[in-house]
Protein backbone atom coordinates (compact mmCIF):
# COMPACT_ATOMS: atom_id res chain seq x y z
CA UNK A 1 0.00 0.00 0.00
CA UNK A 2 1.50 3.36 -1.05
CA UNK A 3 1.56 6.07 2.22
CA UNK A 4 -0.86 8.55 0.32
CA UNK A 5 -3.63 5.65 0.11
CA UNK A 6 -2.70 5.43 4.31
CA UNK A 7 -2.82 8.38 4.59
CA UNK A 8 -6.83 9.00 2.85
CA UNK A 9 -7.76 6.10 4.72
CA UNK A 10 -10.74 6.97 7.15
CA UNK A 11 -9.49 5.06 10.64
CA UNK A 12 -10.49 6.59 14.09
CA UNK A 13 -12.47 5.35 17.04
CA UNK A 14 -13.62 7.07 20.16
CA UNK A 15 -16.54 8.03 22.74
CA UNK A 16 -19.80 9.53 22.27
CA UNK A 17 -22.46 10.39 24.97
CA UNK A 18 -19.86 11.70 27.39
CA UNK A 19 -21.81 13.43 30.10
CA UNK A 20 -20.05 16.72 31.50
CA UNK A 21 -21.64 18.00 34.54
CA UNK A 22 -19.14 20.61 36.33
CA UNK A 23 -20.36 22.91 39.01
CA UNK A 24 -18.90 26.41 39.56
CA UNK A 25 -17.16 27.22 36.11
CA UNK A 26 -15.49 30.10 36.03
CA UNK A 27 -18.54 32.58 35.34
CA UNK A 28 -18.91 34.21 32.07
CA UNK A 29 -17.95 37.35 31.48
CA UNK A 30 -16.54 38.88 27.92
CA UNK A 31 -19.01 39.65 25.77
CA UNK A 32 -20.02 42.42 24.15
CA UNK A 33 -23.76 43.22 25.14
CA UNK A 34 -25.70 44.21 21.83
CA UNK A 35 -29.15 45.73 20.73
CA UNK A 36 -30.24 42.30 19.82
CA UNK A 37 -30.26 40.61 22.91
CA UNK A 38 -30.36 41.04 27.04
CA UNK A 39 -27.55 38.25 27.34
CA UNK A 40 -24.40 40.06 29.45
CA UNK A 41 -22.64 36.96 30.58
CA UNK A 42 -23.55 33.60 32.90
CA UNK A 43 -22.63 32.08 36.21
CA UNK A 44 -21.64 29.14 35.22
CA UNK A 45 -22.79 27.68 38.52
CA UNK A 46 -23.96 24.51 36.38
CA UNK A 47 -21.58 24.04 33.39
CA UNK A 48 -23.02 20.76 31.22
CA UNK A 49 -22.06 19.27 28.36
CA UNK A 50 -22.12 16.40 25.86
CA UNK A 51 -19.41 15.59 24.43
CA UNK A 52 -18.00 13.37 21.44
CA UNK A 53 -14.40 12.46 20.83
CA UNK A 54 -12.86 10.64 18.03
CA UNK A 55 -8.77 10.31 17.70
CA UNK A 56 -6.69 9.29 14.77
CA UNK A 57 -3.32 8.00 14.58
CA UNK A 58 -1.72 5.66 11.62
CA UNK A 59 -0.29 3.74 14.38
CA UNK A 60 -3.84 2.29 15.09
CA UNK A 61 -3.19 0.27 11.87
CA UNK A 62 -2.49 -2.70 13.82
CA UNK A 63 -5.30 -2.82 16.21
CA UNK A 64 -7.41 -3.18 13.19
CA UNK A 65 -5.33 -5.45 11.16
CA UNK A 66 -4.11 -7.62 13.78
CA UNK A 67 -6.00 -7.13 17.18
CA UNK A 68 -2.55 -5.17 18.12
CA UNK A 69 -4.30 -3.24 21.17
CA UNK A 70 -0.73 -1.91 22.50
CA UNK A 71 -1.53 1.49 21.80
CA UNK A 72 -5.06 1.48 21.87
CA UNK A 73 -6.26 3.93 24.93
CA UNK A 74 -9.73 2.57 25.62
CA UNK A 75 -12.89 5.09 25.22
CA UNK A 76 -13.87 4.20 28.99
CA UNK A 77 -10.35 6.11 29.37
CA UNK A 78 -11.01 8.58 27.32
CA UNK A 79 -14.44 9.18 29.11
CA UNK A 80 -12.50 9.13 32.23
CA UNK A 81 -9.36 11.74 30.66
CA UNK A 82 -12.63 14.41 29.77
CA UNK A 83 -14.26 14.25 33.03
CA UNK A 84 -10.75 14.99 34.80
CA UNK A 85 -10.19 17.12 32.90
CA UNK A 86 -13.53 18.71 33.47
CA UNK A 87 -11.78 19.27 36.93
CA UNK A 88 -8.63 20.86 35.77
CA UNK A 89 -10.69 23.60 33.66
CA UNK A 90 -10.35 27.02 34.76
CA UNK A 91 -11.86 28.84 31.79
CA UNK A 92 -15.72 29.67 30.85
CA UNK A 93 -16.26 28.97 27.68
CA UNK A 94 -16.85 25.36 25.59
CA UNK A 95 -14.47 26.30 23.13
CA UNK A 96 -11.93 26.85 25.70
CA UNK A 97 -12.53 23.39 27.21
CA UNK A 98 -12.92 21.17 23.98
CA UNK A 99 -8.92 22.88 22.93
CA UNK A 100 -7.38 22.09 26.39
CA UNK A 101 -8.89 18.84 26.47
CA UNK A 102 -8.34 17.93 23.07
CA UNK A 103 -4.34 19.15 23.18
CA UNK A 104 -4.45 17.39 26.34
CA UNK A 105 -5.03 14.15 24.56
CA UNK A 106 -2.27 15.06 22.00
CA UNK A 107 0.17 16.19 24.43
CA UNK A 108 -0.35 12.83 26.41
CA UNK A 109 -0.59 9.90 23.82
CA UNK A 110 1.89 9.90 20.72
CA UNK A 111 0.35 7.80 19.01
CA UNK A 112 -2.57 10.07 18.60
CA UNK A 113 -1.90 12.64 15.45
CA UNK A 114 -5.18 14.18 15.71
CA UNK A 115 -8.28 14.64 17.76
CA UNK A 116 -11.80 15.93 16.73
CA UNK A 117 -14.27 16.64 19.71
CA UNK A 118 -17.24 18.40 20.01
CA UNK A 119 -20.11 19.05 22.17
CA UNK A 120 -23.28 20.30 22.99
CA UNK A 121 -24.09 22.63 25.56
CA UNK A 122 -26.74 21.20 28.15
CA UNK A 123 -28.39 24.18 28.89
CA UNK A 124 -29.46 24.93 32.47
CA UNK A 125 -32.11 27.66 33.18
CA UNK A 126 -32.48 29.87 35.80
CA UNK A 127 -35.65 29.83 37.79
CA UNK A 128 -37.32 31.67 40.65
CA UNK A 129 -38.25 30.94 43.60
CA UNK A 130 -39.93 32.80 46.08
CA UNK A 131 -39.26 34.30 49.36
CA UNK A 132 -40.45 36.42 51.63
CA UNK A 133 -38.91 39.31 49.87
CA UNK A 134 -40.95 38.21 46.53
CA UNK A 135 -40.00 35.86 43.65
CA UNK A 136 -35.76 35.95 42.69
CA UNK A 137 -33.70 33.32 40.73
CA UNK A 138 -32.45 30.21 43.18
CA UNK A 139 -28.58 30.26 43.09
CA UNK A 140 -28.85 26.67 43.78
CA UNK A 141 -31.72 25.12 41.87
CA UNK A 142 -31.88 25.09 37.62
CA UNK A 143 -34.06 24.04 34.96
CA UNK A 144 -32.84 21.37 32.68
CA UNK A 145 -33.76 23.12 29.53
CA UNK A 146 -34.82 21.09 26.28
CA UNK A 147 -34.52 23.67 24.13
CA UNK A 148 -31.78 25.27 22.20
CA UNK A 149 -27.91 24.34 23.18
CA UNK A 150 -24.99 25.69 22.57
CA UNK A 151 -22.52 23.68 20.47
CA UNK A 152 -18.70 23.46 19.35
CA UNK A 153 -16.66 21.34 17.60
CA UNK A 154 -12.46 21.41 17.31
CA UNK A 155 -10.36 19.78 15.48
CA UNK A 156 -6.23 19.49 16.65
CA UNK A 157 -3.71 17.68 14.57
CA UNK A 158 -0.34 17.54 15.41
CA UNK A 159 2.30 19.77 13.13
CA UNK A 160 5.67 18.51 13.14
CA UNK A 161 6.83 19.12 16.97
CA UNK A 162 3.62 21.51 17.34
CA UNK A 163 -0.41 21.22 17.92
CA UNK A 164 -2.57 23.05 15.45
CA UNK A 165 -6.04 24.15 15.46
CA UNK A 166 -7.22 22.75 12.26
CA UNK A 167 -10.57 23.49 12.51
CA UNK A 168 -13.08 25.16 14.96
CA UNK A 169 -16.30 26.11 14.63
CA UNK A 170 -19.00 27.53 17.91
CA UNK A 171 -22.86 27.06 16.94
CA UNK A 172 -26.27 26.69 18.32
CA UNK A 173 -28.30 24.07 17.52
CA UNK A 174 -31.39 23.25 17.83
CA UNK A 175 -33.18 26.48 17.89
CA UNK A 176 -36.84 26.74 16.97
CA UNK A 177 -38.92 30.16 15.90
CA UNK A 178 -42.40 30.37 14.81
CA UNK A 179 -43.33 33.54 13.52
CA UNK A 180 -47.40 34.14 13.61
CA UNK A 181 -47.58 36.36 11.12
CA UNK A 182 -45.80 38.69 8.44
CA UNK A 183 -44.09 35.97 5.96
CA UNK A 184 -44.69 35.31 2.85
CA UNK A 185 -43.66 33.19 -0.13
CA UNK A 186 -44.46 34.12 -3.64
CA UNK A 187 -42.96 34.22 -7.07
CA UNK A 188 -41.53 30.87 -6.95
CA UNK A 189 -41.48 29.04 -10.35
CA UNK A 190 -45.36 28.15 -11.88
CA UNK A 191 -45.20 24.69 -13.84
CA UNK A 192 -47.05 21.43 -14.17
CA UNK A 193 -45.56 20.44 -11.02
CA UNK A 194 -46.87 23.15 -9.12
CA UNK A 195 -49.40 22.46 -6.51
CA UNK A 196 -48.31 24.99 -3.43
CA UNK A 197 -50.35 28.14 -3.59
CA UNK A 198 -48.94 31.54 -3.28
CA UNK A 199 -49.13 33.06 0.13
CA UNK A 200 -49.29 36.67 1.28
CA UNK A 201 -48.65 35.73 5.33
CA UNK A 202 -48.29 31.86 6.50
CA UNK A 203 -47.69 31.00 9.90
CA UNK A 204 -43.72 30.57 10.00
CA UNK A 205 -42.02 28.03 11.78
CA UNK A 206 -38.29 27.24 11.35
CA UNK A 207 -35.61 24.98 12.48
CA UNK A 208 -32.53 26.39 12.50
CA UNK A 209 -28.88 25.47 13.32
CA UNK A 210 -26.28 27.90 13.22
CA UNK A 211 -22.90 27.74 13.05
CA UNK A 212 -20.00 30.60 13.22
CA UNK A 213 -16.09 31.08 12.84
CA UNK A 214 -13.83 33.65 14.71
CA UNK A 215 -11.20 35.21 12.84
CA UNK A 216 -9.07 34.60 15.97
CA UNK A 217 -9.45 31.09 17.52
CA UNK A 218 -8.65 32.53 21.24
CA UNK A 219 -11.52 34.67 20.82
CA UNK A 220 -13.30 31.63 21.09
CA UNK A 221 -11.50 29.78 23.85
CA UNK A 222 -10.90 32.53 26.39
CA UNK A 223 -14.15 35.31 27.24
CA UNK A 224 -11.36 37.64 29.45
CA UNK A 225 -10.54 38.60 25.61
CA UNK A 226 -14.08 40.68 25.17
CA UNK A 227 -14.78 39.12 22.10
CA UNK A 228 -16.87 35.85 22.88
CA UNK A 229 -19.97 35.50 21.13
CA UNK A 230 -22.50 33.14 22.74
CA UNK A 231 -24.88 30.99 21.88
CA UNK A 232 -27.87 33.15 23.30
CA UNK A 233 -26.74 36.03 21.93
CA UNK A 234 -26.84 34.58 18.29
CA UNK A 235 -30.25 33.04 19.29
CA UNK A 236 -31.54 36.63 20.04
CA UNK A 237 -30.62 37.73 16.57
CA UNK A 238 -32.29 35.36 14.62
CA UNK A 239 -35.54 36.08 16.52
CA UNK A 240 -35.02 39.74 16.54
CA UNK A 241 -34.09 39.53 12.36
CA UNK A 242 -37.26 36.94 12.20
CA UNK A 243 -39.32 39.79 14.04
CA UNK A 244 -38.38 42.91 12.27
CA UNK A 245 -38.50 41.24 8.77
CA UNK A 246 -41.13 40.74 6.51
CA UNK A 247 -39.73 37.71 4.82
CA UNK A 248 -40.27 36.39 1.37
CA UNK A 249 -38.88 33.33 2.21
CA UNK A 250 -36.51 31.25 4.22
CA UNK A 251 -33.80 31.90 2.29
CA UNK A 252 -34.15 35.66 2.59
CA UNK A 253 -34.21 35.30 6.13
CA UNK A 254 -31.09 33.32 7.20
CA UNK A 255 -29.70 35.92 4.65
CA UNK A 256 -30.37 38.80 6.58
CA UNK A 257 -29.75 36.83 10.03
CA UNK A 258 -26.42 36.39 8.40
CA UNK A 259 -25.99 40.32 8.09
CA UNK A 260 -26.91 40.60 11.15
CA UNK A 261 -24.22 38.67 13.16
CA UNK A 262 -21.73 40.03 10.93
CA UNK A 263 -22.59 43.79 11.58
CA UNK A 264 -22.78 43.19 15.47
CA UNK A 265 -19.46 40.74 15.40
CA UNK A 266 -16.34 42.04 13.79
CA UNK A 267 -14.22 39.13 15.25
CA UNK A 268 -16.48 36.64 12.98
CA UNK A 269 -14.94 35.55 9.93
CA UNK A 270 -17.93 33.08 8.79
CA UNK A 271 -21.28 32.07 9.55
CA UNK A 272 -23.28 29.18 8.34
CA UNK A 273 -26.81 27.95 8.51
CA UNK A 274 -28.74 24.69 8.41
CA UNK A 275 -32.58 25.57 8.07
CA UNK A 276 -35.75 23.47 7.91
CA UNK A 277 -39.10 24.53 6.93
CA UNK A 278 -41.79 23.39 9.42
CA UNK A 279 -44.72 26.17 8.13
CA UNK A 280 -47.46 24.96 10.11
CA UNK A 281 -50.47 24.06 8.33
CA UNK A 282 -53.37 26.30 8.11
CA UNK A 283 -56.80 24.72 9.31
CA UNK A 284 -59.13 27.22 10.40
CA UNK A 285 -58.50 31.15 9.11
CA UNK A 286 -60.96 32.42 11.37
CA UNK A 287 -61.93 31.97 14.70
CA UNK A 288 -65.87 32.07 16.41
CA UNK A 289 -64.24 35.49 17.72
CA UNK A 290 -60.94 38.19 17.04
CA UNK A 291 -58.73 37.74 14.88
CA UNK A 292 -57.37 33.83 15.49
CA UNK A 293 -56.55 31.20 13.18
CA UNK A 294 -56.33 27.23 13.88
CA UNK A 295 -53.18 25.26 12.63
CA UNK A 296 -51.90 22.01 12.96
CA UNK A 297 -48.08 20.77 12.52
CA UNK A 298 -47.00 19.75 8.94
CA UNK A 299 -46.94 16.34 7.53
CA UNK A 300 -43.39 15.16 6.26
CA UNK A 301 -41.47 15.34 3.60
CA UNK A 302 -39.80 19.09 4.89
CA UNK A 303 -37.57 21.50 2.95
CA UNK A 304 -34.03 22.89 4.07
CA UNK A 305 -31.86 25.86 3.45
CA UNK A 306 -28.25 25.87 3.97
CA UNK A 307 -26.02 28.72 3.64
CA UNK A 308 -22.71 30.28 4.43
CA UNK A 309 -21.32 33.90 4.34
CA UNK A 310 -18.32 35.75 4.81
CA UNK A 311 -17.48 39.50 6.16
CA UNK A 312 -17.17 39.82 2.40
CA UNK A 313 -21.47 39.66 2.19
CA UNK A 314 -21.34 41.90 4.58
CA UNK A 315 -18.89 44.30 2.86
CA UNK A 316 -21.10 44.05 -0.37
CA UNK A 317 -24.34 44.32 1.39
CA UNK A 318 -23.58 47.70 2.65
CA UNK A 319 -21.96 48.65 -0.81
CA UNK A 320 -25.33 48.27 -2.43
CA UNK A 321 -27.31 50.07 0.31
CA UNK A 322 -25.27 52.98 0.05
CA UNK A 323 -25.49 52.95 -3.84
CA UNK A 324 -29.44 52.67 -3.35
CA UNK A 325 -29.49 55.19 -0.79
CA UNK A 326 -27.19 57.10 -3.46
CA UNK A 327 -24.51 57.94 -1.22
CA UNK A 328 -22.45 56.27 -3.74
O1 LIG B 1 -39.11 29.74 2.48
C1 LIG B 1 -39.36 28.83 1.66
N1 LIG B 1 -38.43 28.51 0.74
C2 LIG B 1 -38.63 27.52 -0.21
O2 LIG B 1 -37.74 27.25 -1.06
C3 LIG B 1 -39.85 26.84 -0.16
N2 LIG B 1 -40.39 25.83 -0.90
C4 LIG B 1 -41.61 25.54 -0.40
O3 LIG B 1 -42.39 24.65 -0.85
N3 LIG B 1 -41.89 26.36 0.65
C5 LIG B 1 -40.81 27.18 0.82
N4 LIG B 1 -40.54 28.16 1.73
Amino acid sequence: MTYEAAKERTMYYGKGDVWVFRSYAKPLTGVKVIPESSFSGRGNVLFGMNIKVAVKGEQFITSFTEGDNSLIVATDSMKNFILRHAADYTGATVEGFLEYASRSFLETYPQMTGVRMSAEQVPFEEIGVGNTNGIAASDLVFKYSHNESASATFVLEREGDSIIVAEHQSGVMNLRLIKVKGSSFSGFVRDEYTTLPETSDRPLFIFLNIHWKYTEIEDALDDTRGNYVDAEQIRDIAATVFHENNSPSIQSLIYHIGLRMLQNFSQLAEVSFESNNRTWETIALTVAEGPGSVFTEPRPPYGFQGFSMTREDLTAAQRNEAQQAGRV
